[in-house]
C-alpha cells in the first residue's frame, strides 16, 4: 500500500521530498479540508466537521514539527494524507455515506495510516541511522585533527622545553580563534612553569601569526599544564564597545576587553585597585573610557573622576547631561575634578567617607558577619579614577606631593570600606610601581602597548609572568592584562566611540545609585555642591576651559602636561579639536621646518622646509586674515624682501600667527611663484615676484 502510495504520487512525492517544511502545512491544509468536507457530506454539522479537520491538521503538524522530521519524511506523509483525502473524496462520490460507512472508512485509513506509520518508522530509522553514521564521521575527522594537534605538541614541547608530556585532551575553542592542550608533566616534578617560560619559543617554534600565543597555565593539579594556543589574530581588530548596555554588578565584574580567544575579560574590583599603564597613542583614553562606561552601567557603583589634564576623560560622561536636552538626565560620572584644588576636595570627601562608613556601618558588618563593607545599589562603592594618576603619584612638586599623600591614603585605608581606585599611567614608572601600597593593593594590571616599547617593562607591571613581549600586540588598544583571577595575557580592549558614551550616559540615566546618606553627610557641602553652576561652568560649551598647571603658570602647582609629548589644549569643540589632532598627526609624519631657537629681526635666517615637508597648519580657514596681511607685508617689503620672522612679529598682536606657520605660507608661495627666494643662509629673504629681480 504504501508502495502503492509512493508509486501513484510519484510527482508529489518528489515535489514533497524536496519542500518538506512547505508541504507538513499543505497536507496540513488538505488534510483538514478533506475531513471537513467527508465529515459534512457525512452528515455532520458543518461547524464540527470543519474543526475535527482543523484539530487533526494541526496535530499532525504539530507531530511532524516536533519529530523534527526530514524533508523526505514530511513529504511521504504529505502523500499518505492526499491519498486518505483522495479515497474520501471517492467514497462520497462514488455513493451516499452514512456514520457506518464513514466507520468503515475510518477503520480503513486506520489501516492505511499504520501501514504509512510503519513505513516512515523504517524511513526515520534509515534517516537517524545515516546522520549518526556521518556524526561519527565528523567526530573521527575531529578526533584525528586533534590527534594530529597532540603529536604536533608533544614533539614541539619536547624539542623546545625538553619536556615529554603525555596530552589528555584537546580542546578547540567555539569562537575558532585557537585551541586548549590539556597535558600531563612527567613523573620526578617537572612543574609547569618550565613550559610556561617557553612560551615565546613555542610561538615560534610553531609559527604562529604575530599577536597569536602559546600560554602555558596551571592544570588541574600541579602534575598537569593547560596549554592555550592562539591561532587567529583578534588583536589586530578594532572590535566597537558591545552595544548592550544592560546592568552590571561590581560583584559580577566589570568586562574591560576581549582575551585572544575572544572571551571577555572582567576586572573584579570589590577589593582590588587597578593600574592602566599606557604610553601616549596607545589607545588610553579609550580604554578609559570603555572603563567608565562598565562603571556607569553598574547598579552598585558611582564613578569618581579625576582628570587635571582639563577633565577631559570624564567631560563626554558630563556633557550629554548638561545639554539642552539632558533635561533629568543623570551624567554617567558622578563627580568630575579637573583642577588640583578640586582634586583636593574629592579627596577629602573620600577619606572622610571611608572613615565614616567604617564607624557608621559596624552593626550592619557585625550582622552580615563580614569584615568587608556588603557594597549594594544603596551603598555603593565609590570607584576614583584617575587619568595620569601614577604621574601625580611620581611628581615632585609640591602641589603633586599633596594629592599623591591623599591618594596612597585612600588606597591604604578604604578597601574594606567600598572605596577603590583605577590609577592610569602614561609609562610603568619605578615611582609607580615600586610603591609598596600600589603593589599590593593594585592587582588589577592592564599594559596597552599600541606597538610602544619605550618605557614598557612588562616583567615589572606583570611580576612572575613570563613569555610575555611587548611586539606580540603592536596595535592599537591591544596590550596585557592580568588580575588575580585572570594570569597576564594578551588582551584587546574594546573601541568605544562618542555616540556610544552618549548612549550609555542616557540608558543608564536610572540606573545610578545615589550616594547613601551616611557617607554622603561624611562627604558634605563639597559633595552637595559639586554640579553648582560655578564649579562646573567651564564644563559648558561657551565657558573658557580651566587653566591646566602648565596655563596656570603656577610654580608650585602640577606640570602633568610636562610628562606629556603634547600639551593639551584649552577645550575646543569637537570638531575643532578632531582637526587639531588631524593637523598636529600630519605634521608630526610629514616633518616641518624646525623653529630656530634665535633669529636676528628680519633676519632671514630660515630655511625653507625640504620638499617632502608639509605645513597643514597653513592650511587653517581662521589664518586666511593673517595670510592675506603677511602676504601684503611681503609685497610692501618690495626687492629688498623680508623674512619670516619679520612677517610672524608683525603678526603677532593682530592674529597670533607663528614664525612656523609663516614658513609654511613662504614655502606655498615660493612653490607657486607668487614669492622669490633670495640669498642664502643667514642672508636668505623671500621677494614679491613682483619685485624679484629678474622681474
Ligand atoms: N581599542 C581600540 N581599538 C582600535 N583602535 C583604537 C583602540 N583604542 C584606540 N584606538 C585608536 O588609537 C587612537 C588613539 O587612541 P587614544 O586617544 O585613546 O590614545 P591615547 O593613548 O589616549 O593617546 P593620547 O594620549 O594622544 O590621547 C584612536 O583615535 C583610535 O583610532
Amino acid at each position: 500500500m504504501a508502495n502503492n502510495t509512493a508509486t501513484n504520487t510519484g510527482p508529489v512525492w518528489d515535489w514533497a521530498a524536496g519542500h518538506g517544511p512547505v508541504t507538513g502545512a499543505l497536507s496540513a491544509t488538505t488534510g483538514c479540508l478533506a475531513v471537513a468536507t467527508t465529515g459534512a457530506a457525512a452528515g455532520m454539522p458543518p461547524g464540527w466537521a470543519l474543526a475535527i479537520g482543523t484539530a487533526g491538521a494541526i496535530g499532525h503538524t504539530v507531530t511532524s514539527l516536533r519529530e523534527r522530521l526530514s524533508a523526505r519524511t514530511i513529504g511521504m506523509r504529505a502523500a499518505s494524507w492526499l491519498i486518505g483525502a483522495g479515497w474520501t473524496t471517492w467514497a462520497m462520490t462514488t455513493g451516499p455515506l452514512n456514520w457506518a460507512a464513514l466507520g468503515s472508512l475510518a477503520t480503513f485509513g486506520v489501516g492505511m495510516g499504520a501501514a504509512a506509520r510503519a513505513t516512515l518508522l523504517r524511513e526515520e530509522a534509515r534517516e537517524l541511522e545515516a546522520i549518526a553514521a556521518a556524526e561519527r564521521q565528523i567526530s573521527r575527522e575531529l578526533s584525528a585533527e586533534r590527534r594530529a594537534i597532540a603529536t604536533e605538541w608533544v614533539d614541539r614541547i619536547k624539542r623546545v622545553c625538553g619536556i615529554t608530556v603525555r596530552v589528555l585532551a584537546v580542546e578547540q575553542w567555539p569562537t575558532g580563534a585557537g585551541f586548549t592542550i590539556d597535558a600531563e608533566l612527567p613523573a620526578g616534578g617537572t612543574t609547569y612553569d618550565k613550559i610556561a617560560r617557553e612560551s615565546a619559543r613555542l610561538s615560534a617554534d610553531a609559527r604562529l601569526p604575530h599577536g597569536c600565543t602559546a600560554t602555558a597555565s596551571q592544570g588541574i593539579d600541579q602534575g598537569r599544564v593547560l596549554i592555550d594556543v592562539t591561532t587567529v589574530n583578534v588583536l589586530a581588530a578594532e572590535v566597537t564597545y558591545p552595544t548592550d548596555y544592560g546592568p552590571l554588578s561590581l560583584h559580577t565584574g566589570i568586562p574591560w576587553g576581549l582575551r585572544t580567544n575572544a572571551d571577555e575579560v572582567r576586572a573584579y574590583l570589590r577589593e582590588q585597585c587597578a593600574l592602566v599603564v599606557g604610553p601616549t597613542g596607545s589607545g588610553k583614553t579609550n580604554m578609559v573610557h570603555t572603563i567608565l562606561a562598565g562603571f556607569a552601567r553598574t547598579t552598585d557603583v558611582l564613578t569618581w573622576v579625576i582628570d587635571l589634564n582639563a577633565g577631559s576623560a570624564g567631560l563626554p560622561w558630563v556633557r550629554p547631561a548638561l545639554a539642552g536636552d539632558g533635561e533629568g538626565m543623570r551624567p554617567g560620572v558622578d563627580w568630575l575634578a579637573s583642577t588640583a584644588e578640586e582634586a583636593e576636595l574629592m579627596l577629602d570627601a573620600v577619606v572622610r567617607v571611608a572613615k565614616h562608613r567604617k564607624m557608621a556601618y559596624q552593626d550592619l558588618m557585625s550582622k552580615a558577619n563580614t569584615d568587608l563593607l556588603p557594597v549594594s545599589a544603596q551603598i555603593p562603592q565609590i570607584m576614583l579614577v584617575i587619568d595620569e594618576g601614577a604621574e601625580i603619584l611620581a611628581g615632585t612638586d609640591k602641589e603633586s606631593r599633596k594629592l599623591a599623600a591623599k591618594i596612597l591614603e585612600v588606597i591604604r585605608i578604604a578597601r574594606a570600606m567600598g572605596i577603590r581606585t583605577v590609577l592610569t599611567a602614561l609609562g610603568a614608572t619605578g615611582a609607580v610601581l615600586g610603591n609598596l601600597m600600589i603593589r599590593r593593593e593594585a592587582k588589577v594590571r592592564v599594559a596597552l602597548t599600541g606597538g610602544e616599547t619605550e618605557g614598557m617593562d612588562l616583567g615589572k607591571q606583570f611580576p612572575g609572568s613570563r613569555g610575555l613581549r611587548v611586539d606580540q600586540a603592536p596595535y592599537k588598544g591591544a596590550g596585557f592584562m592580568g588580575t588575580p583571577e585572570s594570569a597576564p595575557a594578551l588582551f584587546k580592549s574594546w573601541r568605544i566611540l562618542p555616540n556610544q558614551i552618549r548612549d550609555i550616559v542616557a540608558a543608564t540615566s536610572d540606573r545610578h545609585p545615589t550616594l547613601d546618606t551616611v557617607s554622603s553627610k561624611a562627604a558634605g557641602p563639597e559633595y552637595a555642591r559639586r554640579w553648582d553652576h560655578a564649579r562646573t561652568a567651564w564644563m559648558r560649551d561657551d565657558q573658557p576651559a580651566p587653566p591646566t598647571q602648565r596655563e596656570n603658570g603656577s610654580t608650585g602647582g602640577l606640570n602633568l602636561s610636562a610628562l606629556r609629548d603634547e600639551q593639551r589644549p584649552a577645550r575646543t569643540s569637537a570638531e575643532e579639536e578632531l582637526a587639531r589632532r588631524f593637523r598636529e598627526q600630519i605634521d608630526a609624519q610629514f616633518a616641518t621646518a624646525p623653529e630656530p631657537g634665535t633669529t636676528e629681526p628680519g633676519a632671514a635666517t630660515e630655511q625653507p622646509p625640504t620638499a617632502a615637508g608639509l605645513n597643514l597648519s597653513a592650511l587653517r580657514g581662521e589664518d586666511n586674515a593673517a595670510k592675506d596681511a603677511a602676504l601684503a607685508l611681503l609685497l610692501a617689503a618690495g626687492p629688498e624682501g623680508t623674512g619670516a620672522s619679520a612677517i610672524a612679529r608683525a603678526l603677532a598682536d593682530e592674529h597670533g600667527t607663528t614664525r612656523q606657520t609663516v614658513v609654511g605660507w613662504l614655502k606655498t608661495w615660493t612653490d607657486d611663484g607668487t614669492a622669490v627666494r633670495v640669498g642664502a643662509g643667514t642672508k636668505a629673504r623671500y621677494v614679491h615676484h613682483r619685485h624679484a629681480p629678474e622681474a
